[in-house]
């Protein structure tokens, strides 16, 4: 599972590996410079635009120096400037001024304002001006080189980190953060990338494996992991041919009011539709006919007239989803406070389960252990108080969840699980997942996962990675907009399938031109799981 170490540990992941593969750090340096280098030849393949590489001082602006190397040997345009940081340089640095000096290549010092360059939106901006190291919030000079590169319009390339950012903590001054359109960040997926703070210093990012120690890597505590599919696949389970219903679990429903039927109609279609055995929706009289319409596979109890009341529930539930469209009425405070009293069964809480939890915080401790809450960060913020900033709002989840012996599902761009103290980020989904009714439709997911008797951390993490890949997949004939909660329980399918799907052999270029020139097909290697 892909780990998101601290900064601390990258800087101790590049010792061991200089150490076991008895290379210096320049031959580090060099590796990780070219790869970036790169990544930029191969979607440039040659284009004459020019390309203005900002350089810091420190190793940050060593790697920039490599890549001004790099591109200038294979005839790019390239216009390289140092920001003059203070005295230091880093060894690796000065070694890498050399070797640039040594092609003839003298890099533009930048030293006041008036010799900032020009930069044009047609340019590209390749940002080595600070990575992990960043100790202080940029000023002077360096804030006034991010704000030119900032207004230029250019496509910004930032090196390991948009300069400015904190690995580890949140940025003071937000306008001395360079803002990237696309981030190489090294080794391992970064905290900072998956916060919402964050949101504005990249578009997007990804990870260039730079062949950092694998036995460190292995090795390294975190309590913070980035959930890919090869994460959740092994989780899945297959179906036997001489399964039936009866072992699929019996998933509940409890939830709607007057006017918001629709949202526990959803979460009983997302149950059925995810395998649960058997779903039943426990709902006010009001909405008997509607969700017996729209949801025929499922079956109803009802409650008082206009909303929940009573919450009798007359079925031997395998876990118990509650909350979506419910309100917050007086009578059904009344009757959910009775309802957890009495409650045995695993629960996946939502909305306004949690938004009436939050109004009276004893009722957490009558949550079942392993229960899971799926709260948006409203949702949240009503339950613990307001946070100074994200990485305060983490600690916050973590230690909510630790307290309770609950999971905890922190909805967003990058969802939180939070379970025993740490947190899982997913990594599928896209804006097309901002819709009404689509976290319905996760609990529902949530649920009917439980009912199969997926381990509730378990069911989170599926239940999220399946729930965001549905965006994903869409896309093919979607646009974000036209994507509704629906949606994603129709894709569904697609997205278990997808999930199933080995991934696409890479076949090295070398190595598919000397098997007698049979070329690799795009698709090869796509075949069923089983
Ligand atoms: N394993 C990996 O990931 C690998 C990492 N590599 C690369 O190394 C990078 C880390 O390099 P790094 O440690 O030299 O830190 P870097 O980011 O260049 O900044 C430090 C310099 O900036 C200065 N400085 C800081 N803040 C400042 C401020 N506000 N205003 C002014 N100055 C400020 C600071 O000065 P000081 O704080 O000491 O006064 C120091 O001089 C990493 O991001 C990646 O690009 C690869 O090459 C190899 C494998
Ligand atoms: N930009 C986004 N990227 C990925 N997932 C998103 C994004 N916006 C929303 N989501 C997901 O959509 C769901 C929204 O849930 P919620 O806010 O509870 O919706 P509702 O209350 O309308 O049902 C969550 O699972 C959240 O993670
Ligand atoms: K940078």
């Amino acid at each position: 599972m892909p780990k998101i170490l601290s900064v601390k540990q990258l800087y101790a992941a590049d010792t061991a590996t200089v150490k076991k593969n008895d290379i210096s750090f320049i031959d580090l340096m060099e590796h990780v410079g070219t790869l970036c280098f790169q990544w930029i030849h191969d979607r440039l393949q040659g284009d004459p635009i020019t390309i203005q590489i900002f350089c810091g001082t420190g190793n940050n602006g060593g790697d920039g120096l490599v890549i001004a190397r790099h591109l200038k040997q294979y005839g790019y345009n390239v216009k390289t400037h140092i920001i003059n940081c203070g005295n230091d340089r880093s060894e690796v640095f000065l070694k890498n001024y050399d070797r640039l000096k040594e092609i003839g290549v003298w890099a533009e010092m930048i030293t006041c304002e008036s010799e900032l360059p020009a930069v044009s939106e047609n340019d590209m901006v390749v940002d080595a001006i600070f990575g992990l190291g960043l100790s202080r919030k940029p000023e002077n000079l360096i804030k006034k080189v991010i704000e030119h590169i900032n207004g230029s319009n250019a496509f910004v390339l930032s090196i390991d980190f948009p300069s400015g950012l904190y690995a580890e903590k949140s940025v003071t001054d937000t306008v001395s953060v360079v803002k990237a359109y696309h981030t190489l960040t090294f080794q391992t997926p970064k905290l900072a990338f998956l916060l919402p703070e964050n949101r504005y210093y990249t578009k997007t990012w990804e990870v260039l494996d730079i062949g950092l120690d694998a036995e460190y890597i292995y090795n390294a505590k975190t309590d913070n992991y980035l959930l890919y599919k090869q994460d959740i696949k092994p989780m899945y389970r297959f179906r036997e041919k001489f399964s039936h219903k009866g072992e699929f679990g019996h998933a509940v429903i409890i939830g709607g009011s007057y006017g918001k039927m629709g949202a526990v109609t959803l979460s009983t279609k997302a149950a059925i539709s995810i395998g649960s055995g058997l779903v039943t929706a426990h709902i006010p009289q009001c909405g008997y006919q509607i969700i017996q319409t729209s949801v025929p596979e499922i079956m109803v109890e009802v409650d008082a007239e206009n909303e929940m009341q009573k919450f009798d529930i007359n079925i031997n539930a395998t876990v118990i989803g509650i909350g979506v469209g419910m309100g917050t009425h007086i009578e059904t405070v009344k009757g959910f406070t009775e309802f957890l009293n009495k409650n045995k069964v695993p629960l996946v809480l939502d909305a306004d389960a949690l938004n009436i939890i939050s109004k009276n915080k004893e009722l957490l401790k009558l949550v079942p252990e392993n229960s899971v809450l799926t709260p948006h960060p409203k949702e949240f913020e009503r339950l613990v108080g307001k946070w100074k900033n994200d990485y305060d709002k983490l600690k916050k989840l973590r230690s909510l969840s630790k307290k309770h012996k609950i999971i905890i599902v922190l909805k967003g761009a990058y969802s939180a699980i939070a379970h025993e103290g740490a947190l899982f980020f997913n990594s599928t989904g896209n804006p097309a997942l901002s819709t009404a009714g689509s976290g319905d439709v996760l609990t529902g997911i949530i649920t009917g996962l439980i009912a199969q008797n997926y381990h509730p951390f378990e069911a989170a993490k599926m239940g999220v990675y399946l729930h965001g890949k549905t965006s994903e997949l869409a896309m093919k004939t979607k646009v974000y907009e036209t994507f509704i909660a629906s949606d994603i329980i129709d894709y569904l399918s697609s997205a278990i399938m997808d999930l199933l799907m080995k991934e696409p052999k890479v076949v090295p270029q070398k190595e598919a031109e000397s098997k007698n020139d049979k070329k690799a097909k795009p698709d090869e290697g796509t075949e069923m799981y089983i």
